[in-house]
């Protein structure tokens, strides 16, 4: 059997480098290497004529039937917004302040917490860029691990305030995390025992995270450009906070973008390829993608929770029989990430076992997506 990488080696056959970082801000016009439209090239990601029904569920975590309704969103959208979910507010807003300082900070403060080419953390253009032929308008910087030696480098001194929020954040969204995987899981008919990696108690303490920040500057060409392209993500779920001002889209049945309305302190919750390989495909993977504004900047915080580093992850045993084969072969969180880096939107089916019988593609597989 192959040996298990590493999480800090993942990247190591794909490294990524930061192309010349120029400050999007400064641009009047559109620069060819950030125009997206070519004949072809996309579909239209600007939704028109949706109906008030095709909105992405917004569900308050405290009602009595909210098992229910989580179950029913994951089924038909692999996404809903939360509200009630516990995390303060107040947490939400200062995380949002130190998401803001971040990019505000000039451009060769932030590239001093560059993130290394085959490395995880630090400041840089988003991982999936190479997959696409033009340029996304916007700017990231991910942490896996303590924010301390990256944060120390941003404000040499005034770190300490800002890791301590987000150390503070990392906590609320890991134990939102578990309640959710649970309620999640919860709507399969799997009970703890099931899931021997969550832990003795069923917190999922050991557990794999990663933090993704995005900046989307204004753009003097909006509906040429893209924030961040289509994608899924490889988390079991991921947890967005996004600002006052729109952007994320999640592709409905396979054909039309549907924009998640920003809520005043609700949290999108999205199923990753993970859990769409732990559900045995009963829950799909949300693929989705950012646009951007003229007039508005935008952020979005991105909380990916996985499974700790060496669980195997295959279709729960209870969801597979004579009749349900497992639709995918087990992975673990880190080789899944190494091919994603090779793959792309393509992993999912790389690792499948089975094709629907009636030969059509199921709603994961994005083979079938434009991306360039
Ligand atoms: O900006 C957003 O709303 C989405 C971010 C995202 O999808 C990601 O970081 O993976
Ligand atoms: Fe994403």
């Amino acid at each position: 059997m192959a040996t298990i990488p590493k999480m800090s080696e993942v990247f190591k056959t794909h490294p990524l480098h930061i192309p010349d970082n120029k400050n999007l801000e400064s641009f009047q016009q559109l620069p060819e290497t950030h125009d997206w439209i070519q004949p072809d090239s996309f579909p239209s990601f600007r939704d028109s004529n949706i109906s008030l029904s095709d909105s992405v569920p917004l569900i308050d975590l405290s009602l009595p039937n909210a098992p229910e309704l989580i179950r029913n969103a994951f089924q038909t959208w692999g996404a809903f917004q939360v509200i009630n979910h516990g995390v303060p507010i107040s947490l939400l807003d200062s995380m949002e302040s130190t998401v803001d300082a971040l990019f505000n900070l000039p451009s060769p403060q932030k590239l001093k917490a560059t993130r290394p080419p085959d490395g995880l953390s630090g400041y840089g253009v988003a991982r999936i860029s190479p997959f696409f032929p033009k340029r996304m308008w916007s700017e990231g910087f991910t942490l896996v691990g303590s924010p301390l030696e990256h944060f120390k480098k941003l404000w040499p001194q005034d770190y300490t305030k800002h890791c301590d929020i987000t150390e503070e954040y990392g906590r609320e969204l890991r134990s939102l995390c578990g309640r959710l995987m649970w309620l999640g899981l919860g709507g399969l008919g799997i009970t703890r025992e099931d899931v021997e990696w969550a832990g003795p108690d069923g917190d999922f303490k050991t557990s794999h995270v990663a933090i993704q920040f995005n900046s989307y500057p204004v753009c003097p060409d909006p509906d040429r450009a893209m924030g961040l392209g289509a994608h899924t993500d490889t988390s079991l779920l991921t947890i967005v906070y996004q600002n006052n001002t729109s952007g994320l889209q999640l592709l409905r049945e396979g054909n039309r973008w549907v924009t998640v309305e920003p809520v005043p302190g609700a949290l999108v919750v999205q199923v990753g390829d993970l859990f769409h390989i732990l559900a045995n495909g009963l829950y799909p993977s949300s693929l989705h993608q950012a646009f951007v504004n003229r007039t508005r900047k935008r952020l979005s915080m991105a909380y990916f929770f996985g499974p700790p580093e060496t669980a195997q992850i295959s279709p729960l045993k209870k969801l597979v029989g004579p009749t349900q084969p497992p639709l995918y072969r087990t992975v673990t969180w880190t080789e899944y990430l190494r091919k994603k880096a090779e793959l792309f939107n393509d992993t999912l089916s790389s690792i499948r076992l089975y094709t629907p019988l009636t030969g059509l593609l199921d709603v994961n597989d994005h083979s079938q997506v434009k991306v360039g």
